[in-house]
């Protein structure tokens, strides 16, 4: 049964995939409540209201997934989640209309001085000559950040007979082209535009974008809008401009502190301004919160998410065919790292036949997430695989080769520790299903399940008698047994499946038996 926490308001009905779920629980509580039950939570469903840091996170042993209902996750420490092998996922798109729209609706209503003017209407004032606007028409929009939001509200701007003028690293003269706008430097914009409007996320690189030098080179009277994040545009620094008669007016609908409280910038006139309103649409609040929770329901029934963060996306097409390998990885990673037990400085796998036609860097990172499974105390999975690798200062290596050792497809795992090695291959046979086919030296065949006893041993008679005996002697039923030899006499192994877990003293009598060089529980 998973326990899903919807800790902001989300919509409703957009929580229906996950409230149809017959195995999960769905709370709608904040996570200060304490009927929130934060240790026994799977995934987490936010808005921007709750501040998923570390702190909090420490206190959700059990979580998996973090879905934002909206795009930024700047109130998500996702670095942290990476760690701790939480997936975060948002929902990139459902919102982009309704902010594009907004911005549209807070750029017209600052040029028209609608706010001040409906509010001295409300007053029983009939101020016609207080409020003399500016046409759209033939203006310069100077769009900083090209990205989902930018673009639509360049599709209506240009509606509006504007010139739009944009600054965005990432995009290409070919793209601009196609979307009508004259790609510039940020200063060409800075310097031309009549309008500047802000669509970028809050990042090292854009908070205070728009700083004291960037406001100087703009022309006297431009105005600003900021409905993407506080910060992007300093706060001081437009309060200054606007204060000296150089910036003519600004729309906001976000701030460096939410709600703003006593903020210098609420008391200009020429500033108008929304409760982070952007996204405050009845349909955008649909379409973000039916993201999520089919996302959410997809990750819980163990199928690819398309939206994550900090996840390599992967098709539901990709990973039918990579399923039965991803599995596999997993259970390789799982019998090398207990069977070799000390601490490694590499780990490399060799991929052969059809299997390199996958996402292979996906099955590499599964056979990480195996192998720390039950080394360490953090969840390692696809997501934080790498980044514990290098943590650790263990060596990742990916091959492919042209020798699939007789099989349609072979993984080769090799973990090399300081003064030996291990190596397992195994194959995914169609309509058959994993077999391990190679242990350490020695050619083998067994299915990676269950609870199995590697053992290696000298090619004498009656060591398989023996073994045999002592397990027959305490009610254990072998289930499958296979052999494998180098040649007749010398080192030999043995993979038995027993039905339960070996006991510590069945384990020991075996060990002291004569010809037994070694052994090894693997539980998988
Ligand atoms: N007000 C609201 O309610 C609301 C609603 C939705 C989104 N947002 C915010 O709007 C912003 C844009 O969202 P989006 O969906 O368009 O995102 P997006 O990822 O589609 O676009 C962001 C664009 O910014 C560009 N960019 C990144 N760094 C840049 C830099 N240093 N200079 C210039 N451009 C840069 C990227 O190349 C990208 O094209 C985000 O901050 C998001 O959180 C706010
Ligand atoms: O949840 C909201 O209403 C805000 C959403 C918006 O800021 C976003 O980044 O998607």
């Amino acid at each position: 049964m998973f326990t899903i926490l919807v800790a902001d308001s989300i919509s409703k009905e957009g929580l229906q995939p996950l409230l149809e779920m017959t195995n999960a629980k769905v709370i709608q509580k904040k996570v200060t409540d304490p009927e929130s039950y934060l240790d026994e939570i799977d995934a987490l469903l936010v808005r921007s209201a709750t501040k998923v840091d570390e702190a909090l996170l420490d206190k959700m042993p059990r979580l998996k997934i973090i879905a934002r209902a909206g795009v930024g996750v700047d109130n998500i420490d996702v670095e942290a989640a990476t760690r701790k092998g939480i997936v975060v996922i948002n929902a990139p798109d459902g919102n982009t209309i309704s902010t594009a729209e907004h911005t549209f609706a807070m750029m017209a209503s600052m040029m028209r001085n609608i706010p001040q003017a409906h509010q001295t209407v409300k007053n029983l004032e009939w101020q016609r000559n207080d409020f003399i606007g500016t046409e759209l028409f033939g203006k310069t929009l100077g769009i900083l950040g090209m990205g989902r939001i930018g673009t639509e509200l360049a599709k209506r701007a240009k509606a509006f007979g504007m010139n739009i003028h944009v600054f965005d690293p990432f995009l290409t003269k070919d793209r601009a082209g196609k979307l009508g706008v004259e790609l510039c430097t940020l200063d060409e914009v800075l310097e031309h535009a009549d309008i500047i409007t802000v669509h970028t996320p809050l990042t090292a690189e854009t908070k205070g974008l728009i700083n004291e030098h960037a406001l100087s080179k703009t022309k006297k009277g431009v105005f600003f809008l900021n409905c993407a994040r506080g910060g992007i545009i300093d706060e001081q620094a437009l309060a200054k401009y606007i204060g000296n008669g150089h910036v003519a007016g600004a729309a906001l609908d976000v701030f460096e502190t939410e709600p703003p409280g006593e903020n210098p910038l609420l008391k200009f006139d020429h500033v108008i301004a929304t409760p982070h309103l952007g996204a405050s649409t009845k349909e955008a609040q649909l379409n973000v919160a039916s993201q999520v929770s089919k996302e959410v329901r997809l990750f819980l029934e163990e199928k690819p998410v398309s939206n994550s963060i900090n996840l390599p996306a992967i098709s539901k097409d990709i990973y039918e065919k990579i399923r039965p390998f991803h599995q596999m990885s997993k259970q390789m990673g799982s019998i090398l790292s207990q069977c070799i037990k000390e601490g490694i400085q590499e780990l490399s796998i060799t991929y052969s036949g059809t299997v390199t036609e996958l996402e292979t860097s996906y099955l590499t990172k599964a056979t990480l997430a195996g192998f720390f499974k039950n080394r360490i105390a953090v969840n390692v999975n696809e997501v934080n695989a790498l980044l514990t690798a290098k943590e650790r200062g263990i060596t990742v290596g990916e091959k492919i080769s042209a020798d699939p050792f007789g099989y349609a497809n072979c993984l080769t795992v090799t973990a090399k520790a300081e003064e030996k090695s291990f190596v397992i291959r195994g194959t995914y046979i169609d309509n058959y299903g994993p077999r391990i086919v190679f242990l350490n030296g020695f050619n083998i065949d067994f299915l990676p399940e269950g609870n199995l006893l590697y053992i290696q041993h000298r090619d004498r008679p009656g060591v398989i008698g023996r073994v045999g005996k002592i397990l027959g002697d305490h009610s254990i039923n072998i289930a499958t047994m296979q052999v494998g030899r180098k040649e007749i006499g010398g080192e030999a192994i043995m993979v038995l499946s027993f039905d339960k877990p070996l006991d510590d003293h069945s384990l020991a009598l075996l060990n002291q038996l004569d010809d037994i060089v070694s052994l090894n529980r693997i539980h998988l």
